[in-house]
């Protein structure tokens, strides 16, 4: 059964047998934890102080010294008495039950029972982040914080990163962080596995907590309509998923409920659920608007909105739904509400387009945008379509099982069509190699549990059909999470995806990426292979590239060169062949230079009220030293700074140390 089917099984029962309440296991070792999972320490020390929202401690400030909000001295209470009244609500046991009664349903457990995430942050490589690239601009850019502590985002939040053993921010979260709980709109760019979700959430629930403690009660009636104060969208409903499962970990004993609304699931169930109460909604665009059509949803109380995966959010596919829920529903304007904008790709179209959803933003690049990281190893081959099931055969079995804890290596496969998954699924399995195949109509109906288990060819015959919509317009299993996780434990330890597997999942041990069929659209390329290489990890990714590729042959060579990548020289002669068209790269990004760059231009050129800096003395070096950049913009048809040092080097006019922003990565 899937976990969100456990959760809705869970949340049906009207009674439950008295058992003791839940701990998770990352939780259990704590000392001072009780049978509730609280933190005893900070129940009875009242260790708030820290506890001031909206506000960025300067690292030389003492720990209580500085706050925003002034006036509130309950809010910087020592004793118990003077927590938060939010606080106060960690310890209504209704409230912690319904929390932690779910928390062993969300977690990912390994065989022997440990948590997958706790032994992967733990395990993290974080030097291989040390010389990343930061790119900031805008206006008064609230400066970068070092650690999670130099941030007040609340004791309850506080302990849960340390509970999630987040050691340390990523270089993404250090940047973003701050300017987020500041309050600032933000369109952030971040290489895959880089901790974007985190970077989000956490303002969010910080946001969410103070909010509640400012206006409690307010706008939330006995009507069925639900006012949730955050939104966050994403394209998927597995990515929906996984930032519900991660924000309920961040949220745990918090007392903010976050609630996940995706379509292909009874629309009912997560009515109930929303009934109960929201205020961070996770959800995916279309359901949302059928929510919002039904008047479930209000948009008018949101005060924090994120779009995970922000440019496929805007691309074509969804930019009508999107404007509808942010432009033309009951949504606070621009301003009025918090805007944050992420992804690992950030095309320059897309940042014009986005712009009007957000004011006076703040535009963060962390690492080369668009590109790729260099923890992934790429290897291009040259294999012609009727090749590549032997050559594919070829490549898994040549793979040692060597996989870390003693796991075999998860391998994800990449096709281009929801037929060719299927097929390609069934060969292997076929050919003794388990695989499970997951793709967008890869959904189960109503028509009962006995059909579901002879599902697979009579579904697929109909997803395919034009009628599928109307043959089966209810699903009461969501077979591509279950896919999913048998994926993820390593059960079927090969998955194959259409892309949409490509964007965000965050899949532990995945350790080869393989493009049987390449995307047609480099963007894509970059999520896929995202897949691995994650969190300071290494990984591989192969690409079987055909004839049919050659269009993307320019665009890959760059990508491949600005990520170290050794190039095959037939590659590099087709990119040439090329250099009148094709490579998207040069268009979207800029070519050869690090990442993108705020669209807007002016920052740290002409607008001398603007700030922006630039980190990581590689990067310095190299701009300093470029004169593509201008050529580069150009092609991108841009208005950009007349010099790459006016754009990106340094701070301009805001007191801060200069070296602690220089200082990047993870330390
Ligand atoms: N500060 C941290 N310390 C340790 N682990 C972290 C930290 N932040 C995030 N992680 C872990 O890193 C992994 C990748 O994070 P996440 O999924 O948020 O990446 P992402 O940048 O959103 O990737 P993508 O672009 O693919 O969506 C997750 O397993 C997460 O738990």
């Amino acid at each position: 059964m899937a976990w969100t089917d456990m959760i809705t099984e869970s949340s049906r029962k009207p009674t439950r047998p008295t058992r003791p309440s839940y701990v998770p296991p990352p939780f259990r070792n704590t000392a001072t934890t009780t049978s509730f999972g609280y933190h005893t320490e900070s129940m009875h020390s009242g260790s708030f102080s820290g506890a001031v929202y909206g506000f960025v401690r300067s690292s030389t400030s003492q720990p209580g010294s500085s706050r925003r909000g002034g006036g509130r001295s309950r809010g910087r209470g020592r004793s118990g008495s003077q927590r938060w009244p939010f606080v106060n609500q960690n310890f209504n046991n209704q409230r912690l039950v319904d929390v932690s009664e779910n928390f062993d349903e969300l977690e990912i457990t390994e065989d022997d029972g440990s948590n997958i995430n706790t032994k992967e942050n733990s395990a993290i490589n974080f030097d291989a982040y040390e010389d990343i690239p930061v790119e900031v601009t805008g206006s008064h850019i609230p400066p970068p914080v070092n650690t999670f502590t130099e941030i007040d985002l609340g004791q309850g939040l506080n302990d849960n990163i340390q509970r999630c053993k987040y050691v340390k921010p990523t270089p993404v979260q250090k940047h973003a962080i701050p300017i987020a709980v500041a309050g600032r709109d933000l369109m952030a760019c971040a290489q895959t596995g880089s901790g974007k979700t985190a970077a989000f959430c956490f303002p969010i629930i910080c946001g969410v907590l103070r909010n509640r403690f400012q206006t409690a009660g307010s706008g939330r009636g006995r009507s069925r309509m639900a006012y949730p104060s955050a939104l966050i969208l994403s394209p998927t409903r597995e990515l929906s998923c996984q930032i519900h499962e991660e924000a309920q970990k961040f949220a745990y004993n918090t007392g903010v409920k976050i609630v996940v609304a995706y379509g292909g699931a009874p629309i009912v169930q997560q009515f109930r659920n929303l009934e109960k109460g929201v205020d961070i909604l996770v959800a995916t665009p279309g359901r949302l608007v059928d929510m919002i059509e039904r008047a479930r949803v209000s948009l008018g109380m949101v005060k924090y909105l994120a779009l995970d995966e922000a440019d496929r959010m805007l691309d074509m596919g969804f930019e009508p739904q999107i404007r509808k829920i942010v432009q033309q529903m009951d949504m606070p304007p621009p301003g009025e509400r918090q805007t944050m904008l992420f992804s690992a790709t950030f095309p320059l179209e897309i940042q014009r387009l986005a712009s009007d959803f957000l004011s006076d933003y703040i535009f963060l690049t962390v690492g080369r945008v668009g590109s790729s990281t260099d923890l992934i190893a790429q290897r291009v081959e040259f294999v012609q379509d009727m090749d590549k099931r032997s050559h594919l055969m070829d490549l898994l079995r040549a793979r040692k099982a060597n996989g870390t804890h003693g796991k075999r290596p998860l391998t994800l496969i990449f096709v281009e069509t929801k037929r060719g998954a299927d097929a390609l699924e069934h060969w292997l399995s076929m050919n003794g190699f388990p695989a499970i195949a997951i793709h967008g109509d890869k959904v189960q109906m109503v028509v009962g549990r006995a059909f579901i288990s002879m599902s697979g060819l009579i579904v697929n015959y109909f997803a395919d059909s034009p009628f599928s919509s109307h043959v089966f317009p209810l699903m009461t299993m969501k077979e591509r999470e279950r896919a999913l996780k048998s994926f993820k434990s390593g059960m079927t330890p090969i998955l194959v995806a259409t892309d949409v597997a490509s964007r965000g999942l965050d899949i532990p041990h995945v350790s080869h990426v393989i493009n049987f069929d390449l995307p047609k659209d480099i963007d894509d390329y970059v999520h896929r292979i995202g897949r691995t290489g994650r969190a300071g990890k290494c990984g591989l990714a192969t690409a079987f590239f055909s004839d049919k590729n050659i269009p993307l042959a320019k665009a890959l060579v760059e990508l491949m060169k600005e990520a170290n990548q050794e190039v095959p020289l037939w590659l590099s002669q087709y990119a040439e062949n090329l250099s009148y068209g094709g490579g998207g790269r040069t268009k979207r990004y800029g070519a050869g230079r690090f990442g993108s760059y705020d669209f807007r231009g002016a920052y740290g050129g002409a607008d001398t009220s603007a700030d922006s800096y630039a980190s990581s003395s590689a990067y310095v070096d190299a701009v300093s030293a470029s004169t593509g950049y201008t050529a580069a913009t150009d092609d991108a048809g841009y208005s950009v700074p007349a010099t790459a040092e006016s754009h990106s080097v340094a701070s301009h006019g805001y007191e801060f140390d200069h070296k602690s922003v220089i200082a990047t990565g993870w330390d």
